[in-house]
This record gives C-alpha cells, structure tokens and sequence, in this order.
C-alpha cells in the first residue's frame, strides 16, 4: 500500500520491552500483529481528509514483549498476553467492507430531508465534519466505543425501525389537493403518497407522458434536469402493479441507471411512492455486499432499480435471477444517453440480449417444472413495455471538444442502442419538454473571465459573498485532492467527492453536504448526473465542462423543481475555444452574460487565497516525505530490523532533510499565522478602513456597516445580503435593456 494512503492506522503499539518474570504458562503468545485482537476505536466520524485517508483507528491492550537472543546474536520480539477467560472479543474495523443496503438507507433520505431538523443539527455536524479528531483521552474512548456499540444496534434495528417510522394513510394530510392529477385515474395509495410529499399538481413531463405511459405504450421521455422524470415512469410501474386481478409475484419492473447514486436516488423515489402500498423496491449496484444483494433477491422485489455491471454480475451467474427477467413488464433506462459512454454501454448490451432471448421464450420454464413432467405456463409478462428518459437527447449537445467526435456516431451511439431495444410498439411515442434553453426555465447563468491561477480567488469570491449550498465542478480528481485543503484553510466548509473515493466517503459527504446548507462540494462529474440533492443555490464550473452535455447535467443540480439557482462558468484563456462551442450549442451562439465581481475587495481576497495556497503546497511537500519515512520506520518495524537513519536516509540527505524540515515548519507557522490573522478580520471594500469610512468610499455601504454592526461573523460588512441569482438578474435586465 502506498504511504499516505493507508485506509487504516493501527495505534496504541504495545509497549516496547517489559520483561516479565512470572509464570509463562499464564501467558498466551500472539502471532504476527495482523493476526492480534485489535479493537476499533472512535466512531464513524473519525474519518480524516476527503480524497484520500484515515479510515478508522484501532487499538489493543495487555500486550507485552519479551526478547529472544542478545546484542550479539540479534533479538528476536515475542509478543504475548496474559491469559484471561472474561476478555472481551475484539472488533475489527473493516473500512475495505462494502456497505450494507441498511448502511446506504440513511445518506439518501432526499424525500423526507427535513430542513429544520438539518439546520438544527448543522452546527453540529458542520463541526464534526469539518474538525474532526481522533478521540484523545481513555474517557473519549470509552465513550466513542460506546457510541459505535449503539451504532451498532441501531444499525441492526435498522430494518425494523424503518418500518415502524414508516407514515401510515392516517399521518397524509387529506385537505391537501391532488385534483389536478385527476387527468389520470390513479391508486388510491399513490394519491395518498402524493398528498403526503405535497406533489400537487405534475411537472410537465409527467402530465405529457402519465396518460400514454398507463395506457402501455412504449416512450422516450426528454424533460430538462430536475423535472421529475422518476415519477413519470415510476407511478405507472406501481399503478400496474396495484391493478392486476391477482397480485404479480415476480420481477415486474427493471430501471437501470448509470450510477450508483443515482440508482438509489430513483430507488428511494419508488419507495416513497409506494409507501402505502406493498410493492417491494430495492437497488443493486457495485460497491454493496454481493452477498448481501443476493439475499434482497431472494425476497422477490417487485422492482430493482440497478447499474447494469452490477445487475449482470448477479444475474448472470445465477439461472433463477436470469429467468425472473422473463416476468419483467418494465424495462426502464433512465438517463439513457449516459449509459452509452464507456464502460456501461458493453453490460447494458448483454443485458437486453438477454432480455430478448427470455421473451422468446414462453413455455416450460425450468422452475416451473413439476417432478419430472414440464407444465405449460401462462407468461406473465405477455405485454412488456420501454421506458428511455433523458435530459440530453439532442445530438448537437453531445459534442466532445477533444476527440471531435460526435457520441452519437457509429457504434455505441443511441442508434445503437435504440435498435438493441425490443420496442413492442411500432411507433414508440417521443415527447420532448425541453425549451430550446436547454436548461430548467429558472436557472440564472453567467460566467467570470480569469486567468487559470485566479480560479481559486473567484471561488472563494463567490462562495464568500454569496454564501449557499454551492457544488463546484472540476474536470479531474487531482484538482479536487488540491482545492480541497486549500478551501479549508480558508475556512470555507468544504467537502470532496469524486469516482475514486470509497463508497462509504462518499455518501458520508454527500450527506454531510446535504445537512449544511453553506456547503460547497468539490466534485468531478460524478455528481453531475440525476443527483437530487436539496436546495443546491448555486454550480459553478471551475473548469469548463467538455461538453454542452455535461454543461447541462451540472447546472441541473441547481434550479431543481421549478426553484431558482446559479450556473457560473470560470472561463480562462485556454477554454475560450469550449466556450464559443458552448455558446453556439446552447444559446445560439449568444454569449453568457459577465457575472458582477466587486474588485474593490479582491486585493484583500487575494492575499488569503495566496497564503492558504503557499501553506497548502508546504504542507503537502511535507507530508508526502514524512508518509515516505514513517513508512519506511513501519517496514522496517514489521521486519524486525532497527531503522538506521543515515543509512536508509543516507547521512547528508538526511541533515538536508531535516534542515528543510525545519525551514519549511518554520515557513508553515509563520504563513498559518498571518492567515489566521487575515482570517479573523472583516473584509472592507479598497478605500474604506475599519476605523475611518473614506468620502470617496462611502456609498451606500455604511447602511450596511450599520446594519451589520456588532456581527463579527460578516466578512462582507460593506455589502448588502444579495443573492447571486438576483444580481445575475440585474444584469441579464441590464444587457436586455442595452440591446434594446
Ligand atoms: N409533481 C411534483 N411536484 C413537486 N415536486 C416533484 C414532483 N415530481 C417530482 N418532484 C421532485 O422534484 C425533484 C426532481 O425530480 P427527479 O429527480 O425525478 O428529476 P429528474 O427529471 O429525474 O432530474 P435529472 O434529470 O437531474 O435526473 C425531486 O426532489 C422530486 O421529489
């Protein structure tokens, strides 16, 4: 394992050289250290940087040491440990485990995100989140194991507590009125869940695709980001379900989706939906225990939301999964054109290939075969039907600036995957709600023009003038694993998300960042599909994204639900090209109007975002060369051979070493405290000081220092609370009325 990115770190090492005189029959001896008895310390909070990191600490008590050997012959350690028949078991910490689906239950309760119990608990978890230590004295040991004891069978009740929390028909507020579903006769228990998630009325691609969906026709749905897709092929799956004389016992609908989030997104949807009903919803994806799936697909789910390389995995090695496919009413693919890209599209083939063979299919299934003798059965799924829902669907938009090549084309592309699907309608239906924007109706775009090292002072601009639950997209994992301890040092609350982190961190932030609404997720496009996270304000585009694609899918994390948000690129020099691809893409060649930016409190941002960068690059050179060492002392350790400095270091580099340590230390203490400094003032527009407002300076700004007089948690205290949706308003009006 390299060093620095150990998922674990074993502490607490026994103490070194305690000769014991006594009887060694009292003693047990231990093996090699990874055989021992560790027991796992502090809870799951303990979880160190983003990107890489600190997983879990364990530990081990009544260790002792004795030696084998002398000086001159070399000595051998023997650990042992007196025998004791009332020791506790030790835990093991398993940080490589897959999550269980009870593990991933809680990280996606988007429906039911209660905002008044998020902000009651954000202080809380924001401090956790963002300061998190490991537990220090015995006590908070004791304390934390205790806690994770709770956990524990917290997480055992798990099951059982859902069902119990679960709202029954008499929680749904009745006077709330669903009439303008009337358009389609739906359940009952389906119009209870609408009456209890307050769904009035429905978004325009549910009322234009409800009534043809339940009639059975074959569609493919195009609806911007955020419009509701999930319930537009969700209701009429739990309305057949409902309806059926005798009450379908296998596989009725199959939704694949290209990502794991999103596979439990849509899950958590479908079971919300059906809450008053019966219908069985679950999810399988990669990163799960696969024993753990095969358990949830023996309880006969009416509908499995999956990713195709997982679903195949399963099914695929298992006849009894491979037939329940014959049952299957509904085959949905949502976010359809993603499933194209590389990687999904090979699995998904095989799948429908499958699927067709199965439907061909109609008599003397092997389950059904009674002793010897074969038994004609009826097939269910006599009438099945394709549901395909995209928020892209249009070509010009799927350009790829770098290979030139239009996704679309040849192989692989949605003709290809049109044709692999066995449509029973001759005509499927298209309906296409998308507004020649694009993008939802209420979102407000803009950009910044920059050069590529004044990036991260833009940011910090926006996220500290205008304060929201921000999601920034960067282009690669590498310039997440810088940005965010540098917006750390800024004390901006910032959190990592991206491919190559483990699933458990993953959901840990997404559901951190859900719970703070001044948040800002530092993201690859991992995030950017189908993710319905709550009141996201504003997407900024830190890099351009390569495509009008994935411009769309990014911004569409914000302005969700017919809400209003942000969309702002950071367009440098070197991406003027994408930029103009963009612009004739998306606006017809219209340019995005220039985002207002208060140059008179720069300098002062500047300053900060330089400092926190020098310390962050010393840091990190430091870190890496003592990763590099203690890793060095560790292997040395588990082989039992004394750890010669000079000798491994190598007496002249080592003195240089250690004397750069000491430069770059003293470096680092003196940048952290200027920082700090910097950090504990206000920041004043140029001009104006904090103890005399300047004529020149003063404009309106001293309402708002008046305002915000005594409020030491305002940077800005000159400037008004404005949102940056409205001031993008202000200046859309603006180069409207120029024009005119
Ligand atoms: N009829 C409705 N009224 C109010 N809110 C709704 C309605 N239908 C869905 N929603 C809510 O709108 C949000 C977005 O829905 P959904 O995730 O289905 O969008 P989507 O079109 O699939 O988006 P994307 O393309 O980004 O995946 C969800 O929080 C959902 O609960």
């Amino acid at each position: 394992m390299a060093p620095g990115k150990r998922s674990k770190s074993k502490t607490n090492q026994p103490k070194k050289k305690t000769k014991t005189a006594s009887n060694p029959d009292d003693y047990e001896t231990l093996g090699g250290i990874d055989s021992w008895d560790w027991n796992e310390i502090g809870s799951q909070q303990f979880m160190g940087d983003e990107s890489t990191g600190f997983l879990c600490l364990e530990e081990i008590s009544d260790v002792e040491i004795d030696y084998e050997g002398d000086d001159a012959t070399g000595k051998v350690a023997i650990f042992k440990r007196k025998k004791k028949d009332n020791r506790e078991k030790g835990k093991r910490a398993n940080p490589m485990a897959p999550l269980a689906m009870e593990d991933m239950k809680d990280f996606y309760d988007l429906d039911t995100f209660d905002e008044e119990k998020a902000a009651a608990t954000e202080t809380h978890q924001a401090a956790a989140s963002f300061t998190d230590k490991p537990a220090k004295s015995k006590k908070d040991r004791s304390d934390r194991q205790k806690e994770q004891q709770n956990d524990d069978i917290a997480m055992d009740n798990a099951k059982q507590g859902t069902d119990a929390k679960r709202p029954k028909v008499e929680d749904v507020d009745q006077s709330v009125d669903v009439s303008a579903w009337g358009f389609v006769k739906l359940a009952e228990p389906i119009t209870h869940a609408l009456q209890y998630y307050k769904f009035t009325e429905p978004t325009p691609i549910q009322a234009k695709t409800l009534t043809k969906a339940l009639e059975g026709r074959d569609m493919v749905g195009v609806a911007e980001t955020g419009s509701g897709k999930t319930l537009a092929f969700g209701i009429p799956m739990i309305q057949w379900i409902l309806q059926q004389e005798e009450r379908p016992t296998g596989l009725t609908g199959l939704v694949l989706t290209p990502t794991r989030e999103l596979a439990i997104q849509v899950k958590d949807h479908l079971q919300n939906m059906a809450m008053f009903t019966d219908v069985k919803v679950t999810a399988i994806v990669g990163g799960m225990s696969i024993q753990k799936q095969q358990r949830v697909m023996k309880q006969r789910p009416d509908i499995i939301v999956a990713t195709p390389g997982r679903y195949w995995e399963i099914i695929s090695s298992n006849q009894e999964y491979m037939d329940q496919l014959k049952h299957i009413r509904f085959l949905v693919l949502d976010e359809a054109d993603r499933m194209l890209e590389k990687g999904h599209f090979e699995e998904l083939k095989k799948l429908l290939t499958e699927l067709s063979n199965k439907r061909e299919v109609t008599t003397e299934w092997p389950e059904d075969v009674q002793g010897d003798t074969p038994q004609k059965v009826k097939q269910v799924a006599s009438k099945y039907q394709t549901l395909i829902y995209t928020a892209t669907l249009d070509k010009e938009i799927r350009f790829n600036v770098k290979s030139k090549k239009k996704t679309t084309a040849g192989k692989g592309g949605m003709a290809d995957l049109i044709d692999s699907i066995e449509f029973q309608d001759p005509n499927p239906i298209k309906i296409d709600v998308t507004t020649e924007k694009k993008v939802a109706s209420k979102l407000m775009e803009a950009k910044i023009d920059c050069l590529k090292t004044e990036k991260d002072l833009y940011v910090y601009y926006f996220v500290t003038r205008y304060p929201g639950r921000t999601i920034l997209f960067v282009n690669s994992i590498d310039a997440i694993r810088r940005l965010v301890p540098v917006f750390r040092l800024l004390n901006v609350e910032v959190l990592g998300l991206h491919a190559q982190m483990q699933q458990r961190q993953r959901l840990k932030n997404l559901d951190r960042f859900k719970a703070n609404d001044k948040a800002v997720l530092v993201a690859s496009d991992v995030a950017a599909r189908g993710l319905d996270i709550p009141l996201v304000e504003h997407v900024i585009h830190y890099q351009l994204p390569r495509s009008g694609e994935i411009y769309v899918h990014r911004s569409g994390r914000t302005a969700r639900a017919n809400r209003e948000g942000v969309s702002l690129l950071l367009c440098s020099p070197d991406e003027v090209k994408v930029y103009h691809k963009l612009c004739q893409t998306l606006r017809h060649g219209e340019k995005y109007p220039d985002f207002p930016i208060d140059l008179s409190i720069l300098g002062d941002m500047r300053k900060r975002v330089n400092l926190a960068t020098d310390l962050d690059k010393i840091d990190h050179t430091e870190d890496k060369a003592s990763h590099e060492e203690s890793w060095l002392r560790k292997m040395a350790d588990e082989m039992d051979i004394e750890f010669d400095e000079d000798l491994v270091l190598g007496k002249n580099n080592k003195e240089r070493a250690d004397q750069r340590k000491q430069a770059n230390r003293g470096k680092a203490y003196q940048l952290r405290q200027e920082l700090s400094q910097l950090l504990k003032k206000q920041i004043l527009p140029m001009g104006a000081s904090a103890r005399f407002i300047t004529g020149s300076a003063a404009s309106n700004f001293v309402d708002h220092m008046l305002e915000s007089e005594g409020d030491a948690s305002t940077i800005l205290p000159a400037h008004a609370k404005t949102r940056a949706v409205d001031d993008v308003k202000i200046i859309r009006k603006k180069k409207k009325t120029s024009k005119q």
